[in-house]
């Protein structure tokens, strides 16, 4: 397939997966994004360039994940590989549970998608297959590309091979206001996923299949449910380890009837906060009492669901 553009636009969500109980499965895009302009360069050469998030420290050569994820896509649908000149504008933190690593990748495919001649060849599924085998886990890569609260699965393998990874888009009630609290220090994904043990006790994955149902409910429908429904068992309590200061955190806003989570593979805290007629949330007050001003370096994000999902914002010549 030939390349139809030399110059586009992307523009990819932050997310945060597991929402407490739908660990590896549900997702929920924000409204803090990552800007990409990606120029194909007649040339072999790949130039990158990072403003804000990740400056300085990721790579700046094919080994860069949205080059990576890029020349993925290009290969899948028959394109031919060309140099890249990349302008990253990175609001979505790293190595903090927010997705910095799916909107990455599907920042790539998307910007693929902007450059080849057949954009309908890198659709939603495809991309949604591709950033899946890319990230290992699908929950936060569904929502950067499809927006609001996502369910991700895979089917059943069967003779024809392994299951495809397949992702719904539900709607979030408008009063469910996302409050990320993001702590100065780092973790990765597979450092987080190391601590978790290869099996769980029955009762506390039939326990968390209904708090996991009963949340679908509570964003989508009834965010008074919102506090039951964020229970887990099945990743916090033994990610406590490698951020005890994170679940701290959701112990002390729990506590304080606030419907908080570890974001992701943390150490960023969610809480799915109650928008109020008056604009503030029902986990204002609770945030600044349960800091007592002494988690110094913390940065407190009130964000909106974002409901456009990732996008090719231009394709120029
Ligand atoms: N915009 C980006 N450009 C290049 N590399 C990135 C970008 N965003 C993330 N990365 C790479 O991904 C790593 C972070 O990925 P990781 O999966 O550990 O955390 P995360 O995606 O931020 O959190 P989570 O998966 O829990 O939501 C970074 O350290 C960096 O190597
Ligand atoms: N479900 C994944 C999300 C990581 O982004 C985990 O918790 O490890």
């Amino acid at each position: 397939m030939r390349l139809r553009a030399a110059h586009v636009r992307v523009r990819v969500p932050a997310t945060s997966a597991n929402l407490g109980p739908g660990f590896d499965a549900l997702g929920l895009a924000l409204g803090l994004h990552d800007e990409l302009e990606v120029r194909a360069l007649g040339t072999s050469d790949v130039r990158v360039e990072v403003e804000g998030e990740g400056a300085g420290t990721v790579p700046d050569d094919e080994t860069h994940l949205v080059v990576r994820a890029l020349r993925v896509a290009l290969d899948h649908v028959g394109a031919p590989q060309t140099g890249l000149h990349l302008t990253c504008r990175n609001r979505v933190p790293h190595g903090r549970g927010l997705g910095s690593s799916a909107a990455a990748v599907v920042a790539g495919i998307l910007a693929a998608r902007g450059l080849v001649a057949e954009p309908d060849a890198l659709d939603d599924d495809t991309a949604l297959a591709l950033a899946t085998e890319l990230e290992g886990h699908p929950d936060n890569a569904a929502p950067a590309i499809l927006g609001g609260l996502t369910v991700a699965w895979s089917d059943e393998p069967g003779a024809a091979g392994p299951g495809a990874v397949r992702a719904v888009r539900l709607a979030v009630h408008e009063d469910v206001a996302p409050v990320a609290v993001v702590p100065p220090g780092h973790l990765s994904t597979r450092a987080a996923r190391g601590v978790l043990p290869a099996q769980v006790p029955h009762a506390d994955a039939a326990w968390q299949a209904g708090r996991s149902a009963l949340l679908v409910e509570a964003l989508g429908r009834n965010p008074e449910l919102l506090f039951a429904a964020t229970g887990d068992r099945l990743h916090q309590g033994y990610r406590r380890e490698v951020m005890p200061a994170s679940l701290a955190l959701v112990d002390a806003l729990r506590s304080r009837g606030v419907a908080a989570v570890v974001s992701g593979a943390g150490p960023t805290v969610l809480a799915l906060a109650r928008r109020g007629r008056d604009g503030t949330t029902d986990a204002d007050a609770a945030i600044a009492d349960a800091f007592g001003g002494v988690m110094a370096g913390w940065r407190v994000l009130p964000l909106d669901v974002d409901t456009a999902g990732a996008s090719v914002t231009a394709v120029l010549d």
